[in-house]
């Protein structure tokens, strides 16, 4: 028996479509495209390809993007007066600073002072709490692309246990949050954690984002388990590979690829929450269109 690989491009190409049929929809009513301004700062290649997947992304399903690409000497004063000016400015639904910063910018302090609003990332305090009581409304995306992913392949977290292995503001603990909301018994396993094997070997629905290749052994695994494989890592001959033993297809029901699985549903979670803070913007007087 293998495993029933969760396609993360399929589902977020469906996710896309949708997108783009609701951005003509406005258009068709006369209203302006949702538009996002994403920020680099410094020259990291990994970063810069990431960034133009989101620009292209933007682009495919109708969405204005604007884009700043700074050098590594920014202090964190300019950066923040320009996110003080994206914050106002009412052609601007959402404002992407893209992760990590030069280690001279205190990323807490850039996160903060983005608009909850237009926190299309969902990592302001202010919408991680909104989360936290059951009131979300711009959630984190890799988390959020999980918990779409389960939805799309009619899998319940309700009842289950779901441990997640890497405690991050981005995707460890909002993944917790989503999966508790969800209805899961939730076990975060972290640096910290003692017997990390007796925790994955109870899991039900596995997550994994720890950024170190095949760092969780296939035999670990409860058999007919949900994996969900959250690492990217580029290995020497410029492969990509997951967190989790490949050997996981011969263990677990359902495995998400790398790349392929969750990858691609932060992006569509992206323009989902652009979409969701241009609608919820519109409600505000000072729209414009
Ligand atoms: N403010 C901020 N928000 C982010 O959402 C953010 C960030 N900073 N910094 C970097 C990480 C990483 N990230 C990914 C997005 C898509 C893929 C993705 O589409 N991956 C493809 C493969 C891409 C490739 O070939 O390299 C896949 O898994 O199939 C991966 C990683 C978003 N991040």
């Amino acid at each position: 028996m293998s495993a029933q690989i969760i396609d993360g491009k399929t589902v977020s190409k469906a996710v896309r479509q949708k997108i783009k049929s609701q951005v003509d929809e406005r258009l068709s009513q006369g209203l302006r495209a949702p538009g996002l301004a994403v920020i680099l700062i410094g020259d990291d290649p990994a970063s810069s390809v990431y960034v133009n997947n989101k620009k292209r992304a933007c682009e495919e399903v109708g969405f204005v993007s604007k884009s700043w690409h700074w050098p590594e000497t920014t202090t964190q004063g300019e950066l923040l007066a320009l996110i003080k000016e994206l914050n106002e400015d009412h052609s601007i639904d959402g404002i992407l600073v893209q992760l990590p910063l030069p280690a001279h910018i205190e990323a807490e302090t850039v996160i903060e002072s983005i608009h909850p609003d237009k926190d299309v990332d969902g990592f302001h305090p202010y919408n991680i709490g909104r989360l936290t009581v059951r009131m979300p409304t711009l959630r984190p995306c890799t988390p959020y692309g999980c918990m779409t992913l389960l939805k799309h392949y009619g899998l319940s977290a309700k009842g289950k246990h779901a441990v997640i292995v890497g405690a991050s503001n981005i995707v460890g603990r909002p993944m917790s949050l989503e999966l508790l909301l969800a209805g899961a018994t939730t076990t975060v396993c972290h640096r910290f954690t003692a017997d990390l094997q007796t925790h994955v070997s109870m899991a039900d629905i596995l997550v994994v984002a720890v950024g170190k290749p095949n760092f969780i052994p296939a035999q670990w695994l409860k058999p007919g388990c949900i994996v969900l494989d959250v690492g990217i890592n580029r290995l020497e001959d410029g492969s990509l590979t997951g967190d989790v033993d490949k050997e996981a297809m011969k263990i677990a029901d359902f495995v998400t690829p790398v790349p392929g699985g969750v990858g691609p549903m932060t992006i569509a979670t992206l323009l989902e929450n652009t979409l969701l803070a241009c609608e919820r913007h519109q409600q505000s007087p000072y729209f414009s269109t």
